[in-house]
């Protein structure tokens, strides 16, 4: 192009050489006619005379020399606008061609975009449609990027012809272009069996790895020439789908690791009870019974008998009477106040955080404060509000396993408090209001711990008699036989000593004890009819109910 110019711009410059030479000659040829004319006039014609030279040759070669000068002029001048005509296309071609290569950059970049394309349409794209595809994408960046470099371009119709040219060039470079994207597909695999971008994103939606939102747009773009689905919507939807099935499995897997948790726990808990279990036997063994020196010679043959966990139906019933003396001091304490009704009214005392009686807050406070002492560790012992009780913050005291498990889910201290507010209470205390509501709270509660714990003790007498008379239970407790189990457990001489020793306890316990004076003979704490009556009422059809109960279960 350079080389062009060169040419281009040389032929104007020996044009206008040659004519300064051409005039140059004519001037020193004009100078020595006009010399040799001086000459001649003074030699021949006067002063004011003008000569005309009678040369019709010499004045046409005149004229001629004056039309060269002018047209000499006139190409000096048109030579110099073109000169700079040139140079300006000349720096318009460098532009383009700069052009040109961002537009090659382009395709390059475009090249693996089609390619993917192919592959995601199993369809097959038109040749012709991708080629008008790529050409406009080719022709709009063209147009896109001349705006930009347009400060240059010279706008006026006189460069018409150079941008003719450049347009000619351009396309020629467009056509070679557009053969090389050619080449390029048909060197290109097929799609299906293409490594390309298009299947390794497949791969990674299935890893559900995220989508690069700025291949959408390009495929978004594609998609619309193709018509149909578009290949990211497809994507997407593969991806949500994806997405929920893990979802769901990772439900279903959550859900099997909390059951597998919870049957960990249980096997957990199973596993520490036979370990439990076990030691106490082998302990119980090696160790003589702390109960051996209570034991009179005539029971030995029954200790030997229930041996194997030192508890005999003696020793219960032993128990069974040291309680009563409890109990019956447990009612001479409570028979020292009033009724006190406020203290069983939820109205007397709005306390903060709680509502119920001021006995309610009591016992609820005082188990929970017994229940992190460990007292209800003992199988013995049974709550009246067990629900929300805080765990016990002792070490835990082994005590002996005689009980079936069972044992531990009877509890009914919810009729034992129904019994004694309703029944036992209002029979043998006093009427009145002394204010000592607390007291009377608390005493209320040693009286409900006290028969609670006796009525309960009706398991271990029904696990000792089982033992004892397995043969005879256990059709019973298979059949689930409630007369049978009763009459199999009932000792009606010894109900009616128990009745009558209770009464003679409140006799003892409950009499005025005076020095030399034996004036308030008779007069009690509390009535011995009434204790009596409390047992042969409450307490032991309530402990034959909770024998018959556990005896129900014994054998699950
Ligand atoms: C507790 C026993 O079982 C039954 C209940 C009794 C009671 O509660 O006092 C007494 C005799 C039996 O009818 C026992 O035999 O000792």
């Amino acid at each position: 192009m350079d080389g062009c110019s060169g040419l281009n711009c040389s032929a104007p410059r020996r044009i206008a050489a040659r004519l300064f030479s051409a005039l140059k000659r004519r001037k020193v040829k004009g100078r020595v006619n006009v010399g040799q004319r001086k000459e001649d006039d003074d030699d021949v014609a006067p002063p004011n005379h003008v000569t005309r030279r009678p040369d019709s040759s010499s004045e046409r070669s005149g004229r001629e020399a004056n039309y060269n000068v002018v047209i000499g002029c006139f190409l000096l001048r048109l030579v110099a606008v073109t000169e700079k005509e040139l140079q300006k296309m000349a720096e318009l071609r460098i532009q383009m061609a700069a052009v040109l290569e961002n537009v090659k950059d382009e395709l390059r970049n475009k090249d693996l975009f089609i390619t993917a394309k192919e592959i995601e349409s199993n369809n097959g794209i038109d040749g012709d449609l991708e080629l008008e595809f790529d050409g406009d994408l080719i022709s709009n960046k063209v147009i896109f990027d001349q705006p930009l470099k347009c400060e240059y371009v010279p706008k006026e119709e006189k460069y018409l012809e150079g941008m003719d040219r450049l347009e000619a060039e351009l396309e020629a470079e467009l056509e070679r272009l557009q053969l090389h994207l050619d080449a390029s597909k048909l060197s290109s695999t097929h799609p299906q069996q293409s490594n390309g971008n298009s299947s390794a994103r497949s791969y990674s939606m299935s890893c559900g790895e995220v989508i690069d939102p700025t291949i959408y747009g390009e495929e978004e773009e594609c998609a619309q020439l193709h018509c149909g689905v578009p290949p990211y919507e497809l994507e997407r939807r593969l991806h949500e789908l994806l997405e929920s099935r893990q979802e769901e499995q990772i439900r279903e897997l959550e859900a099997a690791l909390a059951s597998a948790k919870q049957e960990l726990v249980d096997k957990e808990r199973e596993i520490s009870w036979w370990k439990d279990t076990a030691q106490l036997m082998s302990i119980h063994v090696q160790q003589p019974s702390p109960f051996g020196s209570k034991l009179s010679s005539a029971c030995k043959h029954e200790m030997a008998r229930a041996e194997h966990n030192n508890v005999t139906l003696e020793m219960v019933r032993d128990s069974l009477i040291r309680q009563e003396d409890t109990i019956v001091y447990s009612l001479i304490e409570r028979a020292r106040f009033p009724l006190n009704p406020p203290t069983y009214d939820p109205s007397y005392a709005s306390i903060p955080g709680f509502s119920g009686s001021l006995l309610e807050l009591f016992v609820k406070q005082t188990e929970a404060v017994q229940a992190k002492a460990g007292r209800y560790d003992n199988p013995e012992e049974h709550p009246f509000f067990p629900d929300n009780l805080p765990p016990s913050l002792v070490p835990h005291y082994k005590y002996p396993e005689v009980l079936h498990r069972a044992a531990m889910s009877i509890n009914i201290n919810k009729l034992i408090w129904d019994m004694y507010f309703n029944k036992l209470l209002p029979s043998f205390v006093s009427p009145g209001d002394d204010g000592n509501y607390a007291l009377t709270a608390a005493r209320d509660l040693e009286c409900l711990q006290a028969i609670s714990r006796r009525i309960h003790y009706g398991k271990l007498v029904a696990e000792v008699k089982f033992r004892d008379e397995r043969k005879d239970y256990e059709p019973a407790i298979r059949a689930q036989d409630r007369f049978t189990l009763t009459n199999l457990l009932t000792f009606t001489n010894v109900e009616e000593a128990v009745k009558n020793r209770v009464a003679k306890k409140a006799m003892t316990f409950g009499q005025e004890v005076k020095l030399g004076d034996d004036g308030d003979k008779g007069k009690y704490k509390v009535d011995p009819a009434i204790v009596s009556g409390l047992y042969a009422d409450w307490v032991i059809p309530l402990t034959k109910e909770v024998e018959i109960d556990y005896l129900l279960r014994r054998l699950d």
